[in-house]
């Protein structure tokens, strides 16, 4: 069968700005309280159960303009299951998204970057902190769209793609919990120094985002704010498959 031409990205069409108005909209005092104190936050009904079908199809029918490359967990050792990189120009909604959550964001990572004695330095606009990747060599869109069948997992991990990093990323649950898969948590670790390391369990529901530290976070010790390495991963999807959409700031190298 002839492969099938690019389709546009059919989520609500004209409506590519509604997720962003919605970001806005968000609790943002509740989620920067919780990002300094657990390094997780979720925002609720970001995408409707009609943006999230549109989006998780893409999965099977975007074609190479939409995908740069696809990664079998298995062969990498990363777990199990799949995900593809989106390449440039993302879909427009999750263009739009990555951007506009970047500018919600950037005040947490200054703050953080602060609370660890650093130069607090990230631009406040997304197009400038892609310039900064750019000029590192970091060029490569990293956003991505994972699927995960009934027994498959993704073991903790950090994406860092280069030395320029942004220090929050986000993920997306396309899938219906209960109704299109069980199981299939995500989970975040925090291995704090010469402790033993807490687990979390975050819980989502369609169109949830979770924004979470990349790879570390500063939490206040008795002689002030010392770094956390936090990881994350996916517990093993039970039944049914599961869909997400990964949201990371920096490029890759
Ligand atoms: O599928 C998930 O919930 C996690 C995906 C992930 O590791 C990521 O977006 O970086
Ligand atoms: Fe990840």
């Amino acid at each position: 069968m002839a492969a099938s031409p690019p389709q546009p990205v059919r989520v609500a069409a004209g409506h590519e700005d509604e997720p962003a108005r919605r970001l806005a909209s968000q609790d943002w005092f509740r989620v920067d309280a919780e990002l300094d104190r657990d390094g997780v936050s979720v925002l609720p009904a970001l995408l409707s159960a009609a943006e999230c079908s549109g989006l998780a199809g893409l999965y099977d029918t975007g074609g190479p303009r939409t995908f740069r490359s696809k990664v079998v967990m298995a062969r990498h050792g990363f777990g199990l299951g799949e995900y593809k990189y989106f390449d440039y120009p993302l879909p427009e909604m999750l263009s739009r998204l990555r951007t506009a959550l970047y500018g919600h964001l950037v005040a947490t990572a200054n703050r953080w970057d602060a609370m660890l004695g650093l130069e607090p330095s990230f631009p406040p606009s997304h197009a400038e902190y892609l310039q900064r990747c750019h000029a590192a060599g970091q060029t490569r869109a990293t956003p991505l769209m994972l699927r995960y069948a009934a027994g498959d997992f993704n073991c903790l991990h950090q994406d860092l793609y280069g030395a320029v990093a942004f220090p929050l990323q986000a993920v997306i649950l396309l899938s219906a919990p209960e109704d299109e898969f069980e199981g299939g948590e995500l989970v975040l670790t925090e291995q704090r120094p010469r402790m033993q390391s807490r687990p979390q369990v975050v819980p989502l529901g369609q169109g949830d985002a979770a924004v979470f530290a990349v790879s570390h976070r500063p939490v206040k010790g008795s002689r002030g704010f010392h770094r956390v390495n936090m990881r994350h991963g996916v517990s093993r999807i039970r039944s049914g498959t599961r869909t997400t959409v990964g949201l990371i700031f920096h490029d890759a190298a």
